[in-house]
Protein backbone atom coordinates (compact mmCIF):
# COMPACT_ATOMS: atom_id res chain seq x y z
CA UNK A 1 0.00 0.00 0.00
CA UNK A 2 1.51 3.22 -1.09
CA UNK A 3 -0.16 5.69 1.16
CA UNK A 4 -1.36 4.78 4.99
CA UNK A 5 -4.73 5.13 5.75
CA UNK A 6 -5.78 4.75 9.83
CA UNK A 7 -7.04 1.81 10.62
CA UNK A 8 -9.70 0.48 11.55
CA UNK A 9 -11.36 3.89 10.41
CA UNK A 10 -14.70 4.45 11.89
CA UNK A 11 -16.91 6.73 9.87
CA UNK A 12 -18.87 7.70 12.93
CA UNK A 13 -15.33 8.68 14.76
CA UNK A 14 -15.93 12.36 15.70
CA UNK A 15 -13.53 14.55 14.43
CA UNK A 16 -10.68 16.16 17.41
CA UNK A 17 -8.11 18.67 17.19
CA UNK A 18 -4.58 17.44 18.13
CA UNK A 19 -1.58 19.16 19.47
CA UNK A 20 1.70 17.89 18.90
CA UNK A 21 4.94 19.05 20.74
CA UNK A 22 8.33 18.39 19.71
CA UNK A 23 11.92 19.20 20.73
CA UNK A 24 15.52 17.94 18.91
CA UNK A 25 15.77 13.67 20.30
CA UNK A 26 18.32 12.50 22.84
CA UNK A 27 19.54 9.09 22.46
CA UNK A 28 18.18 6.20 24.44
CA UNK A 29 21.03 5.46 26.30
CA UNK A 30 24.08 7.20 27.33
CA UNK A 31 26.20 4.25 25.41
CA UNK A 32 27.97 4.56 22.26
CA UNK A 33 25.84 1.84 20.48
CA UNK A 34 22.89 3.99 21.17
CA UNK A 35 24.99 7.70 20.52
CA UNK A 36 25.85 5.90 17.05
CA UNK A 37 22.56 5.74 15.01
CA UNK A 38 21.13 8.74 16.83
CA UNK A 39 24.51 11.02 15.72
CA UNK A 40 24.06 9.23 12.22
CA UNK A 41 20.73 10.55 12.15
CA UNK A 42 21.22 13.79 13.57
CA UNK A 43 24.29 14.88 11.40
CA UNK A 44 22.93 12.98 7.68
CA UNK A 45 20.12 15.95 8.11
CA UNK A 46 21.04 18.26 5.53
CA UNK A 47 19.37 20.92 7.58
CA UNK A 48 21.64 20.99 10.08
CA UNK A 49 25.17 20.30 8.37
CA UNK A 50 25.06 22.10 4.99
CA UNK A 51 27.58 20.48 3.33
CA UNK A 52 27.63 18.80 -0.10
CA UNK A 53 26.31 15.44 0.66
CA UNK A 54 28.89 12.95 -0.55
CA UNK A 55 31.97 14.62 1.06
CA UNK A 56 29.81 14.58 4.04
CA UNK A 57 29.22 11.15 3.48
CA UNK A 58 32.73 10.40 4.02
CA UNK A 59 33.42 12.85 6.78
CA UNK A 60 30.62 11.60 8.51
CA UNK A 61 31.03 7.40 8.31
CA UNK A 62 34.45 7.43 8.00
CA UNK A 63 35.53 9.89 10.74
CA UNK A 64 32.89 11.47 13.12
CA UNK A 65 31.05 8.22 13.62
CA UNK A 66 33.77 6.86 14.96
CA UNK A 67 34.81 9.29 17.10
CA UNK A 68 32.14 11.37 18.60
CA UNK A 69 29.61 8.12 19.90
CA UNK A 70 32.29 7.73 22.72
CA UNK A 71 32.66 10.95 23.38
CA UNK A 72 29.39 12.34 23.81
CA UNK A 73 28.40 9.06 26.01
CA UNK A 74 30.61 9.95 28.59
CA UNK A 75 29.30 13.69 28.30
CA UNK A 76 25.78 12.28 28.13
CA UNK A 77 26.32 9.89 31.15
CA UNK A 78 27.53 12.68 33.15
CA UNK A 79 24.09 14.00 32.59
CA UNK A 80 21.81 10.65 33.07
CA UNK A 81 19.48 10.09 35.69
CA UNK A 82 17.26 7.12 37.06
CA UNK A 83 14.36 8.33 34.55
CA UNK A 84 16.81 8.61 31.63
CA UNK A 85 17.99 11.69 29.69
CA UNK A 86 16.89 15.10 31.11
CA UNK A 87 15.64 16.73 27.82
CA UNK A 88 13.23 13.52 27.19
CA UNK A 89 12.01 13.31 31.26
CA UNK A 90 11.51 16.99 30.47
CA UNK A 91 9.62 17.28 27.52
CA UNK A 92 7.54 14.43 29.29
CA UNK A 93 6.63 16.67 32.12
CA UNK A 94 5.77 19.89 29.58
CA UNK A 95 3.37 17.47 27.40
CA UNK A 96 1.56 15.91 30.61
CA UNK A 97 1.00 19.44 31.75
CA UNK A 98 0.13 20.95 28.39
CA UNK A 99 -2.10 18.08 28.22
CA UNK A 100 -4.17 18.66 31.61
CA UNK A 101 -4.64 22.54 30.77
CA UNK A 102 -5.72 21.25 27.32
CA UNK A 103 -8.04 19.16 28.84
CA UNK A 104 -9.19 21.43 31.42
CA UNK A 105 -10.23 23.73 28.55
CA UNK A 106 -11.61 21.47 26.05
CA UNK A 107 -12.32 18.64 27.21
CA UNK A 108 -11.33 15.58 24.89
CA UNK A 109 -12.23 17.67 21.62
CA UNK A 110 -8.07 18.30 21.54
CA UNK A 111 -5.94 15.44 21.45
CA UNK A 112 -1.89 16.79 22.89
CA UNK A 113 0.93 14.34 21.93
CA UNK A 114 4.85 14.78 22.05
CA UNK A 115 8.09 13.54 19.38
CA UNK A 116 11.37 14.20 19.10
CA UNK A 117 12.76 15.30 15.66
CA UNK A 118 15.70 12.77 16.17
CA UNK A 119 15.70 9.54 18.07
CA UNK A 120 12.26 8.38 20.06
CA UNK A 121 9.44 9.10 20.54
CA UNK A 122 9.24 9.71 16.55
CA UNK A 123 7.32 12.59 14.59
CA UNK A 124 5.79 9.78 12.31
CA UNK A 125 4.75 7.72 15.90
CA UNK A 126 3.40 10.95 16.84
CA UNK A 127 1.43 11.68 13.90
CA UNK A 128 0.34 8.02 13.72
CA UNK A 129 -1.25 8.35 17.49
CA UNK A 130 -2.99 11.17 16.63
CA UNK A 131 -4.83 10.53 13.08
CA UNK A 132 -5.91 7.06 15.18
CA UNK A 133 -7.59 9.25 17.61
CA UNK A 134 -9.36 11.35 15.00
CA UNK A 135 -7.21 14.39 14.76
CA UNK A 136 -8.51 16.23 11.32
CA UNK A 137 -6.68 19.49 12.62
CA UNK A 138 -3.32 19.43 13.92
CA UNK A 139 -1.37 22.31 15.58
CA UNK A 140 2.50 21.65 15.67
CA UNK A 141 4.61 23.76 18.45
CA UNK A 142 8.67 23.27 18.11
CA UNK A 143 9.85 23.92 21.17
CA UNK A 144 12.36 26.17 19.75
CA UNK A 145 11.63 29.93 20.47
CA UNK A 146 14.27 31.36 18.45
CA UNK A 147 13.55 30.30 14.07
CA UNK A 148 16.56 28.53 13.18
CA UNK A 149 16.33 26.24 9.65
CA UNK A 150 18.45 23.71 11.64
CA UNK A 151 15.79 22.94 13.95
CA UNK A 152 12.48 24.73 13.15
CA UNK A 153 12.69 24.33 9.36
CA UNK A 154 13.78 20.16 9.82
CA UNK A 155 11.13 19.63 11.91
CA UNK A 156 9.21 20.84 9.29
CA UNK A 157 10.56 18.83 6.83
CA UNK A 158 9.94 15.64 9.14
CA UNK A 159 6.69 16.63 9.54
CA UNK A 160 6.13 17.28 5.40
CA UNK A 161 7.58 13.96 4.51
CA UNK A 162 5.80 12.04 7.05
CA UNK A 163 2.57 13.58 4.91
CA UNK A 164 3.61 12.90 1.86
CA UNK A 165 2.87 8.96 2.40
CA UNK A 166 -0.55 9.38 4.60
CA UNK A 167 -3.75 9.06 2.80
CA UNK A 168 -5.75 11.38 4.60
CA UNK A 169 -3.19 14.43 5.75
CA UNK A 170 -4.54 16.92 8.57
CA UNK A 171 -5.06 20.34 8.37
CA UNK A 172 -1.90 22.02 9.74
CA UNK A 173 -0.71 25.03 11.82
CA UNK A 174 3.27 25.14 12.38
CA UNK A 175 4.64 27.95 14.98
CA UNK A 176 8.00 28.86 13.66
CA UNK A 177 9.39 30.62 16.50
CA UNK A 178 7.97 33.09 19.54
CA UNK A 179 11.18 34.66 20.45
CA UNK A 180 9.51 38.22 21.21
CA UNK A 181 6.57 36.94 22.89
CA UNK A 182 5.95 39.15 25.83
CA UNK A 183 4.56 35.90 27.93
CA UNK A 184 7.63 33.92 27.20
CA UNK A 185 10.19 37.17 27.90
CA UNK A 186 8.47 37.99 30.74
CA UNK A 187 9.05 33.75 32.21
CA UNK A 188 12.80 34.04 31.66
CA UNK A 189 12.71 37.56 33.48
CA UNK A 190 10.86 35.98 36.18
CA UNK A 191 13.19 33.22 36.03
CA UNK A 192 16.08 35.45 36.65
CA UNK A 193 14.35 37.73 39.30
CA UNK A 194 13.90 34.71 41.42
CA UNK A 195 17.26 33.75 41.10
CA UNK A 196 18.53 37.04 42.45
CA UNK A 197 16.35 37.10 45.26
CA UNK A 198 17.55 34.01 46.62
CA UNK A 199 21.26 34.51 45.20
CA UNK A 200 21.98 37.91 44.95
CA UNK A 201 22.95 39.83 41.50
CA UNK A 202 26.46 38.81 39.76
CA UNK A 203 28.64 41.18 38.14
CA UNK A 204 27.28 40.31 34.09
CA UNK A 205 24.31 37.97 32.95
CA UNK A 206 25.20 35.91 30.18
CA UNK A 207 22.65 34.78 27.83
CA UNK A 208 24.03 31.45 26.26
CA UNK A 209 22.27 30.47 22.84
CA UNK A 210 23.24 27.28 20.30
CA UNK A 211 25.21 28.54 17.93
CA UNK A 212 25.26 27.84 13.87
CA UNK A 213 27.86 28.56 11.44
CA UNK A 214 28.09 31.94 10.22
CA UNK A 215 27.20 31.16 7.02
CA UNK A 216 23.82 30.29 7.78
CA UNK A 217 23.29 33.51 9.03
CA UNK A 218 25.33 35.25 5.92
CA UNK A 219 22.49 32.64 3.79
CA UNK A 220 19.54 34.46 5.43
CA UNK A 221 18.87 32.42 8.44
CA UNK A 222 17.24 34.77 10.93
CA UNK A 223 18.54 33.07 14.14
CA UNK A 224 21.30 35.26 14.75
CA UNK A 225 18.72 37.98 14.91
CA UNK A 226 15.83 36.42 17.02
CA UNK A 227 18.90 35.18 19.64
CA UNK A 228 19.63 38.89 20.12
CA UNK A 229 15.95 40.44 20.12
CA UNK A 230 15.67 38.20 22.60
CA UNK A 231 18.04 38.91 24.66
CA UNK A 232 17.45 42.66 24.37
CA UNK A 233 13.67 42.08 25.62
CA UNK A 234 15.14 40.02 28.22
CA UNK A 235 17.38 43.10 29.18
CA UNK A 236 14.80 45.74 29.14
CA UNK A 237 12.06 43.34 31.57
CA UNK A 238 15.26 43.14 33.72
CA UNK A 239 15.77 47.08 33.23
CA UNK A 240 20.01 45.97 32.30
CA UNK A 241 22.45 48.61 31.20
CA UNK A 242 24.24 47.45 27.99
CA UNK A 243 27.14 46.49 30.31
CA UNK A 244 25.25 44.10 32.62
CA UNK A 245 24.43 41.57 30.03
CA UNK A 246 26.07 40.09 26.86
CA UNK A 247 25.14 37.42 24.14
CA UNK A 248 27.15 34.14 23.29
CA UNK A 249 27.10 31.26 21.39
CA UNK A 250 27.63 27.74 22.77
CA UNK A 251 28.36 24.20 21.28
CA UNK A 252 30.50 24.66 18.26
CA UNK A 253 30.74 21.80 15.91
CA UNK A 254 33.39 21.15 12.95
CA UNK A 255 36.12 23.65 12.09
CA UNK A 256 34.50 26.81 10.03
CA UNK A 257 33.30 29.87 11.98
CA UNK A 258 30.41 29.99 14.06
CA UNK A 259 28.10 32.94 15.29
CA UNK A 260 30.31 34.56 17.69
CA UNK A 261 31.06 35.83 20.74
CA UNK A 262 31.94 31.71 21.58
CA UNK A 263 30.46 30.95 25.26
CA UNK A 264 33.64 29.52 25.95
CA UNK A 265 36.20 31.97 24.99
CA UNK A 266 34.25 34.37 26.50
CA UNK A 267 34.33 32.37 29.85
CA UNK A 268 37.97 32.45 29.33
CA UNK A 269 38.26 35.93 28.92
CA UNK A 270 35.88 37.38 31.35
CA UNK A 271 37.97 37.44 34.61
CA UNK A 272 41.23 39.03 33.28
CA UNK A 273 38.65 41.94 32.35
CA UNK A 274 37.17 42.63 35.66
CA UNK A 275 34.30 40.33 35.47
CA UNK A 276 34.66 37.71 38.22
CA UNK A 277 30.91 36.93 39.26
CA UNK A 278 28.53 35.22 36.15
CA UNK A 279 25.62 34.53 35.85
CA UNK A 280 24.86 32.32 32.87
CA UNK A 281 20.59 31.60 30.96
CA UNK A 282 20.11 30.04 28.07
CA UNK A 283 16.72 31.51 26.73
CA UNK A 284 16.77 28.94 23.73
CA UNK A 285 16.60 25.99 25.71
CA UNK A 286 13.12 25.36 26.43
CA UNK A 287 14.35 22.28 28.72
CA UNK A 288 17.88 21.73 30.60
CA UNK A 289 19.67 19.02 28.28
CA UNK A 290 23.15 17.90 27.39
CA UNK A 291 24.09 21.58 26.14
CA UNK A 292 22.70 23.22 29.11
CA UNK A 293 23.26 21.06 32.26
CA UNK A 294 27.02 19.70 30.71
CA UNK A 295 28.43 22.29 28.90
CA UNK A 296 26.84 25.54 30.71
CA UNK A 297 26.79 23.86 34.07
CA UNK A 298 30.09 22.21 33.88
CA UNK A 299 32.71 22.66 31.45
CA UNK A 300 32.22 26.46 31.21
CA UNK A 301 32.26 26.86 34.60
CA UNK A 302 35.53 25.81 34.69
CA UNK A 303 36.99 27.84 31.43
CA UNK A 304 35.59 30.37 33.86
CA UNK A 305 36.33 29.52 37.67
CA UNK A 306 40.07 28.22 35.79
CA UNK A 307 40.47 31.98 34.47
CA UNK A 308 40.19 33.27 37.98
CA UNK A 309 36.58 33.79 38.25
CA UNK A 310 35.01 33.80 41.52
CA UNK A 311 31.52 32.73 41.31
CA UNK A 312 29.27 31.13 38.49
CA UNK A 313 26.06 30.23 38.29
CA UNK A 314 23.61 28.46 35.79
CA UNK A 315 19.95 29.77 35.61
CA UNK A 316 18.28 27.01 34.76
CA UNK A 317 15.98 26.73 31.92
CA UNK A 318 12.37 27.10 31.52
CA UNK A 319 11.33 23.17 32.05
CA UNK A 320 8.07 22.64 33.33
CA UNK A 321 7.50 25.67 35.38
CA UNK A 322 4.26 27.13 35.25
CA UNK A 323 4.88 30.36 33.90
CA UNK A 324 6.64 28.12 31.27
CA UNK A 325 3.17 25.99 30.94
CA UNK A 326 0.98 28.89 31.00
CA UNK A 327 2.77 30.98 28.02
CA UNK A 328 2.77 27.41 25.78
CA UNK A 329 -0.73 26.77 26.57
CA UNK A 330 -1.63 30.38 25.69
CA UNK A 331 0.61 29.72 22.34
CA UNK A 332 -1.13 26.64 21.24
CA UNK A 333 -4.79 28.39 22.20
CA UNK A 334 -4.15 31.26 19.99
CA UNK A 335 -3.39 28.40 17.12
CA UNK A 336 -6.25 26.54 18.13
CA UNK A 337 -8.69 29.84 17.72
CA UNK A 338 -11.46 29.34 14.98
CA UNK A 339 -10.84 25.44 15.14
CA UNK A 340 -13.68 23.92 17.29
CA UNK A 341 -13.95 19.79 16.98
CA UNK A 342 -17.10 20.21 19.00
CA UNK A 343 -18.91 22.63 16.82
CA UNK A 344 -18.08 20.46 13.47
CA UNK A 345 -19.03 17.13 14.95
CA UNK A 346 -22.19 19.05 15.60
CA UNK A 347 -22.48 20.31 12.07
CA UNK A 348 -22.30 16.52 11.27
CA UNK A 349 -23.99 15.22 13.14
CA UNK A 350 -26.91 17.85 11.83
CA UNK A 351 -26.48 17.36 8.62
CA UNK A 352 -26.77 13.10 8.96
CA UNK A 353 -29.74 14.34 10.81
CA UNK A 354 -31.27 15.94 8.10
CA UNK A 355 -29.80 13.10 5.46
CA UNK A 356 -31.56 10.38 7.62
CA UNK A 357 -34.83 13.09 7.77
CA UNK A 358 -34.89 12.99 3.94
CA UNK A 359 -34.25 9.72 3.25
C1 LIG B 1 26.54 19.83 13.65
C2 LIG B 1 25.88 20.91 13.76
C3 LIG B 1 24.87 21.28 14.75
C4 LIG B 1 24.01 22.36 14.57
C5 LIG B 1 23.94 23.31 13.39
C6 LIG B 1 23.18 22.40 15.73
C7 LIG B 1 22.17 23.35 15.94
C8 LIG B 1 21.32 23.38 17.05
N1 LIG B 1 21.17 22.44 18.05
C9 LIG B 1 20.24 22.86 18.96
C10 LIG B 1 19.83 22.21 20.13
C11 LIG B 1 20.45 21.06 20.68
N2 LIG B 1 21.58 20.43 20.21
C12 LIG B 1 21.88 19.37 21.02
C13 LIG B 1 22.92 18.47 20.86
C14 LIG B 1 23.77 18.43 19.76
N3 LIG B 1 23.91 19.35 18.76
C15 LIG B 1 24.84 18.92 17.82
C16 LIG B 1 25.20 19.55 16.62
C17 LIG B 1 24.55 20.68 16.04
N4 LIG B 1 23.53 21.39 16.57
C18 LIG B 1 25.31 17.63 18.26
C19 LIG B 1 26.30 16.78 17.53
C20 LIG B 1 24.63 17.32 19.45
C21 LIG B 1 24.72 16.00 20.24
C22 LIG B 1 25.56 16.02 21.38
C23 LIG B 1 27.01 16.00 21.01
O1 LIG B 1 27.47 15.00 20.51
O2 LIG B 1 27.63 17.06 21.23
C24 LIG B 1 20.90 19.33 22.09
C25 LIG B 1 20.91 18.39 23.30
C26 LIG B 1 20.26 17.04 23.06
C27 LIG B 1 20.24 16.19 24.30
O3 LIG B 1 20.06 14.99 24.14
O4 LIG B 1 20.36 16.65 25.46
C28 LIG B 1 20.01 20.37 21.87
C29 LIG B 1 18.78 20.72 22.67
C30 LIG B 1 19.76 24.12 18.51
C31 LIG B 1 18.70 24.94 19.25
C32 LIG B 1 20.43 24.44 17.33
C33 LIG B 1 20.30 25.60 16.44
C34 LIG B 1 19.76 26.72 16.72
FE1 LIG C 1 22.81 21.13 18.60
FE1 LIG D 1 27.86 20.45 23.51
Amino acid sequence: MKYKGTENFSHNQPDKLGVLITNLGTPDSPTSSALRPYLKQFLSDPRVVEVPRFIWWFILNGVILNIRPSRSAKAYASVWTEEGSPLLTITKAQHSALAKRCEAEYGDDVIVDFAMRYGNPSIDEAIDRLMAKGARKVVVLPLYPQYCASTTASTFDAIARDFTSRRWIPELRFITQYHDNPAYIEALAEKVRAHWDKHGRADKLLMSYHGIPKRYLLNGDPYHCQCYKTSRLLAEALSLNDDDYMTTFQSRFGREEWLQPYTDETMKALPANGVTAVQVICPGFSADCLETIEEIGEENREYFMHAGGKRYEYIEALNSDKNHIDMLFSLIKQNLYGWSATQENTERAERARQLGAKQ
